[in-house]
């Protein structure tokens, strides 16, 4: 499947009104197959959250976002009281798909606190507002990625060798993505790029969707195993990194996929500059530092029978986390749709939050 680069597939769409439902990406099947599921229940946005067809940490929330709607869906006849019930129970349910992307409290989080300004509006009715914030929700994660493209576009000179971990695009998001947002801005520039994906173990985001949407879009890529990252600096092939986040600390410390602490490092011994891409959506202020932000541990099926064939014994203890947090220091500066955060401290992330609106 290929599509022309100036109508990138859309993750996902809300199809109908609030009797509707969610169609998106399967992204497990790329890059070989193109295929869209239907998602008609709760149950079914949850698995798909879970099991990674929708993922990465701004389209997990607007997909919980319309779960919310299709979960609510059954209730719209019900009274008031059902309904707020049956409400705390679907964003509950919908909460404990992924632990680490804190987009997908902030958008549950946003729902409640919207449904509870609501009390004197019938069940359908407030389906009907929760539907419209939904939309809202995705329409302001689009925006959000324009604006953190048109903000990062000048890290990025002329002749770059950038290497990108995990997937951070489109297909993370509900527009061009965030880390891949400032290199298609850069490249929108006129400027030639030379993108390194790392493969990213192991489920191989990089290789399988970054580098297709790289492909999509006419960005010149190529793919390396996440061992070669260090080597490729020394050869001098990369002068800038960049990736996106799950969720960031009130100091600056940033959670990715697993391996990009890693990357970090490397950029750090060999003088590189690390960026980090993310909408504020993605920071909790709640969190001093990113020691307490959760990591998901995944099945270690992942690690020994990636994508059907056995690569290691039976019985061998595996230890998978999902994530790594990159610490504050290692980061040259956080890109967000309000400006740059540089240097990446606690009152810089402050300063620059508050700055209020969508640049
Ligand atoms: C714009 S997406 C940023 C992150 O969510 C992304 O880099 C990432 O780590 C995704 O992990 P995943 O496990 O594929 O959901």
């Amino acid at each position: 499947m290929t599509t022309d680069n100036t109508t990138p597939p859309r993750t996902m769409t809300w199809v109908g009104g609030t009797d509707g439902y969610l169609r998106l990406i399967d992204q497990t099947k790329l890059p070989v197959e193109f295929v869209e599921l239907e998602c008609r229940t709760v149950e079914e946005v949850w698995q798909a959250i879970k099991q990674l067809s929708v993922r990465g940490a701004p389209a997990i929330g607007v997909a919980a976002a319309y779960g919310t709607v299709i979960g609510l869906q059954s209730a719209v006849n019900a009274t008031p009281e059902e309904f707020d019930a049956r409400r705390r129970e679907v964003t509950e349910y919908l909460a404990s798909s992924r632990p680490t992307a804190v987009n997908l409290f902030w958008a549950l989080n946003r729902l409640n606190r919207l449904a509870e300004t609501l009390a004197d509006l019938t069940p359908a009715q407030q389906l009907e507002r929760l539907l419209e914030e939904a939309r809202e929700i995705e329409e302001e994660d689009r925006e959000m990625c324009a604006a953190i493209g048109r903000h990062g576009a000048d890290l990025l000179a002329d002749g770059t060798g950038v290497l990108t971990h995990c997937n951070a695009g489109g297909l993370a998001t509900a527009g061009d993505g965030t880390a891949l947002s400032v290199i298609f801005a850069a490249a929108a520039q006129g400027k030639t790029l030379q993108v390194y994906a790392d493969e990213t173990r192991p489920l191989l985001q990089g290789a399988r969707l970054t580098t297709w949407e790289l492909q999509q879009r006419g960005v010149p890529a190529t793919l390396i195993c996440d061992s070669m990252a260090g080597w490729a600096m020394k050869e001098g092939r990369i002068s800038a990194v960049i990736t996106g986040a799950d969720r960031i600390a009130a100091n600056g410390d940033a959670a990715n996929k697993i391996g990009t602490y890693s990357v970090a490092l490397l950029a750090k011994a060999h003088g590189i500059p690390f960026y980090v891409a993310a909408p504020s959506s993605t920071f909790d202020l709640e969190l001093a530092t990113g020691a307490d932000i959760p990591i998901e541990q995944r099945a270690p099926e992942e690690v020994t029978h990636g994508f059907g064939k056995q690569t290691a014994p039976d019985g061998i203890g595996v230890y998978n986390p999902a994530f790594d947090v990159t610490p504050a220091e290692l980061i040259e500066a956080i890109v967000t749709e309000r400006g740059l955060i540089r240097p990446v401290t606690a009152e810089q992330v402050a300063a620059t939050l508050a700055a209020g609106a969508s640049a």
